[in-house]
């Protein structure tokens, strides 16, 4: 990574090849069999499955800012070419409110007033955190607030107490969504104005667009820290999904220090396109692997990891 996102400060990942291309199979190190199994479906639908037809040529992306101090804020906007939509981390383990207050300032004084943009919390906050950082963020104007809070009866007190607070931030799911044993409760119980889908950890895109289906809610398509390869299957996702407002969380790859495809996938005039998505994982091979191959322990781990979740299936 250039800078820590997630606490992550280097993202490892397999990359699988079959008769339909490549597919990524990168469950964050902590996650165990069950859940990192999902992310395998999504890597096996990649490489041997078929994707549904897209009914879009391209997607608009976000930026996305990791939880830095504000001086940091241009060198990281400056890796998003033409983005309109710019989503901001808040709520990081060992800062404050104030730490957040300063970047969303600082962001929304770089991009002026017609950019969007959203803040994700990553379940960071209780409900009562959530009030005073919405409110006091609100002032710079918020497109949404992404998981501000764990659990679905959190996001659904929120919504209440912000829309009796008079303050206007919509609440997106993206945790209750994703790693959630129901998916769809967060839509039954009103927690939601909209759902955050991402292909890896809700097992392929032919899952996540039934997900999508079954919620009812608008949606946006974002990453999980994937090489171009795994953005590639983002794409798909988002170019099959009947109706996209808003833009997509698919602007990852520029945060990673070094990526495999010949052409990253990142996007251009804030754009990703259908086309150079497929390209991406129709490419006879990935140029930057032999670069970064991981060897002896950490490659066994994953191997291991990889059989280990494969017995889940
Ligand atoms: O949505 C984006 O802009 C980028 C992707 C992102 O934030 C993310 C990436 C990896 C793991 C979790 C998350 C998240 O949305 O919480
Ligand atoms: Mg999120």
């Amino acid at each position: 990574m250039r800078v820590r996102f997630r606490g992550v400060e280097v993202r490892e990942t397999v990359l699988l090849h079959g008769p339909s291309g490549w597919g990524e199979f990168g469950p964050f190190v902590e996650y165990a069999d069950e859940e990192a199994a999902r992310w395998l479906t999504a890597g096996l639908e990649a490489a041997w499955g078929r994707w549904p037809e897209p009914v879009r040529d391209h997607l608009e992306v976000n930026a996305t800012v990791p939880a830095v101090r504000p001086e940091q804020v241009a060198g990281v906007l400056a890796r998003f070419d033409g983005c309109r939509t710019v989503k901001v981390k808040v709520a990081e383990r060992g800062q404050t409110l104030d730490n957040d207050v300063a970047r969303v300032a600082e962001v929304r004084a770089l991009v002026g007033p017609t950019v969007s943009v959203r803040v994700d919390a990553n379940a960071a906050w209780t409900v009562d955190q959530a009030r005073e950082a919405l409110t006091r963020l609100s002032a710079y104007d918020l497109q949404y607030a992404e998981q501000p809070c764990p659990e679905v009866a959190d996001l659904a007190r929120l919504r209440v107490l912000l829309a009796r607070d008079g303050v206007d931030v919509p609440i997106a799911a993206d945790e209750s969504v994703r790693r959630a044993e129901d998916p769809l409760r967060v839509a039954r119980e009103g927690a939601a104005d909209l759902i955050v889908v991402k292909v890896a950890p809700l097992g392929g895109v032919a899952a996540a667009l039934e997900i999508v289906a079954g919620a009812g809610l608008p949606a946006v398509v974002s990453s999980a820290l994937d090489t171009s390869v795994g953005i590639a299957a983002g794409v798909a996702l988002g170019a099959a999904l009947p109706g996209l407002d808003l833009a997509c969380g698919l602007g990852t790859v520029g945060l990673l220090a070094a990526d495999v495809a010949a052409r990253p996938l990142v996007p251009t005039a804030g754009v990703l396109t259908v086309a150079d998505a497929h390209a991406v994982v129709s490419a006879a091979d990935q140029p930057g692997l032999a670069g970064h191959e991981l060897s002896g322990s950490r490659r066994d781990w994953w191997l291991e990891r990889l059989a280990r979740c494969h017995e889940v299936l």
